[in-house]
């Protein structure tokens, strides 16, 4: 019987870096969490490849998803729908593997109230400043949309009191080393009291 395994939830505000300290997480070879593959109904980038980045979905069949349980939590964002596949994530805890969600922070919310055993991570800016110069460089939004935006990420940010770390974003590999460093510590916090180790204390 296997234990089962961590429930680790990456959020933070839009444009703080989560896809891409995700990304970098999950090509270092010695990670062993396993991603959790989102739905969504937004079109496929250039590049990306259903099944393996998302798997995409009409908005149909996403409102299926929805009415039959079979998402863990969801979200409308940007005018697309995003959630989370509970088969998937059930399935993995209960094979003793941790699992890794990369979700924006209403979905966090609702896998806080299901999963209150989960390790919550909040990704922050080491600025709001720098956080709009990323909004700015990655995007091709208006002068409105990014102040829309940053406006929305301050009420994101009230949101840090909900989660069990916040790690900072000032460099990609920084915040991965914290990340890692974050997981191996909560293991170490809840299997102290494992049976296996208990036992080398009983009496012969
Ligand atoms: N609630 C929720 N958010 C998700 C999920 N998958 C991805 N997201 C978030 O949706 C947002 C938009 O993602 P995406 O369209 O890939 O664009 P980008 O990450 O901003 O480049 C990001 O904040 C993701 O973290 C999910 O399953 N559930
Ligand atoms: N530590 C960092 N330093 C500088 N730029 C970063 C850093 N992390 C991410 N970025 C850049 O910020 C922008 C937003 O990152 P992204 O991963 O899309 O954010 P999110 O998924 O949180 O919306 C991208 O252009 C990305 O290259």
């Amino acid at each position: 019987m296997h234990e089962k395994g961590l429930l680790i939830v990456l959020s933070g505000p839009s444009g703080v870096g989560k896809g891409t300290v995700r990304k970098e997480i999950f090509s270092q070879p010695d990670t062993k969490f396993e991603y959790s593959i989102s739905m969504t109904t937004r079109s496929p980038r250039e590049g990306e490849v259903n099944g393996v980045d998302y798997f995409f979905k009409t908005r149909e069949e996403f409102e299926q998803l929805i009415e039959q349980g079979k998402l863990l939590e969801y979200a409308e964002f940007v005018g697309n729908y995003y959630g989370t596949p509970v088969d998937y994530v059930r399935e993995t805890l209960n094979k003793g593997r941790d699992v890794f969600l990369e979700i924006e922070v209403q979905g966090a919310r609702q896998v806080r109230e299901k999963f209150p055993d989960g390790l919550f991570i909040f990704l922050m800016p080491p600025s709001l400043t720098e956080l709009k110069n990323r909004i700015v460089t990655r995007g091709t939004e208006t002068e409105d949309i990014i102040n829309n935006r940053l406006n929305v990420a301050k009420e994101e940010i009230e949101m840090m009191h909900l989660y069990d770390y916040v790690v900072e974003n000032d460099q990609i590999d920084l915040a991965c080393e914290r990340i890692n460093a974050i997981v191996v510590a909560e293991h170490c916090r809840r299997e102290r009291v494992e049976p296996k180790y208990l036992k080398m204390l009983e009496v012969k």
